[in-house]
């Protein structure tokens, strides 16, 4: 395996009861690149980033996340890891500052390198004037802010981030955009899920769409008419579902 592979992921699959799940995911992140995933409600996105995480144990495959097996990832290997994934990391009663030096910490940040990694973190997500607040008192969005700047104010290698424009208002998407960009620069390798297919195409080098549970396709970000390829490969994909049960 390529060492510049952030996460890799063969084989994969989780069955759920009641027949949902995720099948025969071949799927990869690499050094420099942001891979984005999209599909519609339910189609298993955050399945997939779930199993990429070890937060979830696969039925069959394996995953590496930054060359090492996940069952075998350690701490050094996790702190190489930023992720996202559900709700934003954010204790009710703590302020959007202490937040961040929680998240400093568990990423194995020292005091000095995790306050200069929190100052920095308040700058690029522009919460200077929330990080005072309690985290039970901000907004949606600047909970939104608080989680995915303490998601990857360790400059992780490996990031992945579950719809992340979730709640943001318009600056904060350009925020994040910019973020993502010079992360990916840098030679993290991100991947990002999202509903919006206008954003996705500002940002992502590949996209790939995952439909009831499986990769079924990819669209090319600068193509035109991204929505229109997108639902014409789901509905493809359907049809042929349908005519072969
Ligand atoms: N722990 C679970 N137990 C049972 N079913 C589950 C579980 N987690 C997810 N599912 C099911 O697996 C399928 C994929 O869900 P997933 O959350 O991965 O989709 P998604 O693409 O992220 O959707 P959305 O865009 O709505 O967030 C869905 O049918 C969901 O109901």
């Amino acid at each position: 395996m390529s060492a510049a592979l952030r996460f890799e992921a063969s084989s994969l699959a989780r069955n759920f009861r009641g027949g949902a799940g995720v099948h025969g995911i071949d799927l990869d992140v690499a050094a420099g690149e942001i891979h984005a995933l999209v599909g519609l409600n339910g189609a298993g996105k955050t399945t997939i980033m779930r199993l990429l995480l070890g937060m979830l144990r696969p039925d069959a495959g394996a995953v590496r996340v930054c060359g090492v097996e996940v069952g075998r990832a350690d701490a050094a290997t996790w702190s190489r890891v930023g992720q996202l994934v559900e709700h934003p990391l954010a204790y009710a009663e703590l302020t959007g500052r202490a937040n961040l030096e929680v998240a400093a910490r568990l990423h194995g940040l020292d005091r000095a390198q995790g306050g200069a990694a929190v100052d920095r973190a308040i700058e690029e997500f522009d919460l200077g004037r929330y990080a005072g607040v309690r985290a039970s008192r901000l907004s949606l969005g600047n909970r939104q802010r608080v989680g995915i700047a303490g998601a990857l104010l360790h400059e992780p290698e490996a990031i992945v981030l579950d719809e992340p424009t979730n709640g943001l208002d318009p600056a904060g998407v350009i925020v994040l955009r910019e973020s993502l960009l010079r992360r990916a620069a840098a030679g993290a390798g991100i991947l990002v899920s999202s509903h919006h297919l206008d954003e996705v195409a500002r940002v992502a080098d590949r996209i790939t769409v995952v439909n009831d549970g499986r990769v079924i396709g990819s669209l090319d970000p600068g193509g035109f008419d991204l929505e229109r390829a997108f639902f014409a490969l789901v509905h493809g994909d359907d049809e042929t579902r349908r005519a072969a049960a």
